[in-house]
């Protein structure tokens, strides 16, 4: 049977086709940096020996043209996977907020997407694109079933003294203003791929999601006791254009000078992170931006391992005890020098990276510290997709 993923972040979107309950995917595709006009497509056709990949390149005004393409892409008369709409039995929606309605993945009908529309002011990035992507999906493949996986999901095992603010109840009760936590598709699958190599299900483990949104999540056997994110995606540590973690005290500063609500909401989830402290917000520019000797990009470097620096200290003692430290997603994954940073001067906290073994690249998971270091540091590929087509299978067959 084959489901279609559609992952869509706040700048980009991801897709794999997976013949399931095989788990092999036949495609994957990643359109980065959407909304500017140097966006491109990279669609690779796994069934092909060797794989083929197609590139575009140009402009690429927002999610829905993004997909339109993909669409096309997959149908293509000559190098289409799928020659009619109706050999796609499911499609898996990646759906960033589901607030606490959703513990587990839902099959989408009119009520569930609902929900998920009124919650786009707690999700303003992404929820939005989330609800676009579903539509074209309806209307594109009109016989297939549609399935939502939260990435709220995974944190609703959260114990009430982490996720309650210290704010009157009623916040709470009336208007569900609490911590949701996001990103729990990586951290559960992230989490589960630690567990099996440690060879330990109630391992104790920090999940550092370093993508353009970025986020840490205490795992404890295979569950979410706390993380970063909060209310919404804006929440904890630096990002590539969110702010993280500032006092609130900062917003009625702003706005007693003339910021309006909207320029506060624009200020902090676009124009902060590592956007506003160097004027770039991908990892790689930023990079780039260092080498050339741009102070500023130190600067922010420092902030951004720091903020996490802080978090592992945190949540170290959250769990009493540390098993491993799991590095994923883009910056996770890919950027050496940042590992090197964030583990640096940890070693009270058992914590040795082996710089040579954090040099080497390769596919699939790898532990890169010292021998004698008590807690792992593993670098795990994340695979959203891969884990929204299980939970989409899981969801089908029970229904
Ligand atoms: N080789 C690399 N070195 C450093 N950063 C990288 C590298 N490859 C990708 N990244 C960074 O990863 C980030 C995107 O991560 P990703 O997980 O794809 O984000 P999202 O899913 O939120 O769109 C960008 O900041 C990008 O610069
Ligand atoms: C929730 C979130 O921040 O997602 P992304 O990293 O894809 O923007
Ligand atoms: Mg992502």
């Amino acid at each position: 049977m084959y489901i279609l993923v559609i992952n869509a972040g706040s700048s980009s979107l991801k897709y794999q086709l997976f013949d399931m309950p095989s788990d092999k995917p036949l495609c994957t595709g990643l359109i980065e940096r959407i909304g500017t006009n140097e966006a491109f497509i990279k669609h690779k056709i796994l069934t092909a020996e060797p794989a083929q990949t197609i590139e575009r390149k140009g402009s690429i005004a927002d999610h829905t043209a993004g997909l339109q393409q993909v669409l096309q892409l997959l149908l293509d008369p000559d190098t289409g996977l799928i020659h009619s709409v109706d050999e796609i039995k499911a499609v898996g929606h990646r759906v960033v907020h589901g607030g606490e309605r959703f513990a587990s993945a839902t099959l989408i009908t009119p009520a569930v997407k609902e929900t998920i529309r009124a919650l786009f002011p707690l999700a303003p990035l992404h929820n939005p694109i989330n609800y676009q992507c579903i539509d074209i999906a309806e209307h594109t493949f009109p016989n297939a079933q549609q399935i939502a996986v939260f990435d709220t999901a995974f944190h609703q095992t959260m114990p009430q003294y982490a996720f309650r603010y210290a704010l009157p109840e009623s916040l709470y009760t009336k208007d569900g203003i609490r911590v949701y936590g996001f990103h729990g598709t990586s951290h559960k699958y992230v989490s589960e791929q630690a567990a099996v190599w440690l060879g330990k299900p109630d391992a104790k483990l920090i999940s550092i999601h370093l993508g353009n949104g970025c986020s840490m999540t205490a795992v404890r056997a295979g569950q979410s006791i706390d993380t970063s994110m909060g209310f919404s995606p804006l929440a904890g540590l630096v990002m590539g254009t969110r702010s993280g973690d500032v006092d609130p005290a900062i917003i009625f500063h702003l706005m007693s000078t003339g910021y309006s609500p909207d320029d506060v909401n624009t200020l902090l989830n676009k124009q902060s992170g590592m956007q506003g402290l160097t004027g770039q917000s991908d990892m790689r520019d930023i990079r780039k931006a260092l080498e050339a000797g741009d102070r500023a990009a130190a600067l922010a470097l420092d902030i951004y391992a720091y903020r996490i620096r802080k978090y592992i200290g945190a949540y170290a003692a959250v769990l009493n005890g540390l098993d491993a430290l799991i590095f994923t997603a883009g910056v996770g994954e890919n950027d050496t020098a940042m590992r090197e940073q964030v583990c640096d001067g940890l070693d009270f906290l058992n914590i040795n990276l082996d710089s040579e073994k954090n040099s080497i690249h390769s596919a699939g998971i790898r532990e890169i510290n010292r021998s004698d270091s008590a807690v792992k540091i593993l670098v795990i590929p994340t695979n959203e997709e891969l884990e929204i087509a299980n939970q989409s299978y899981a969801v089908l067959s029970a229904n």
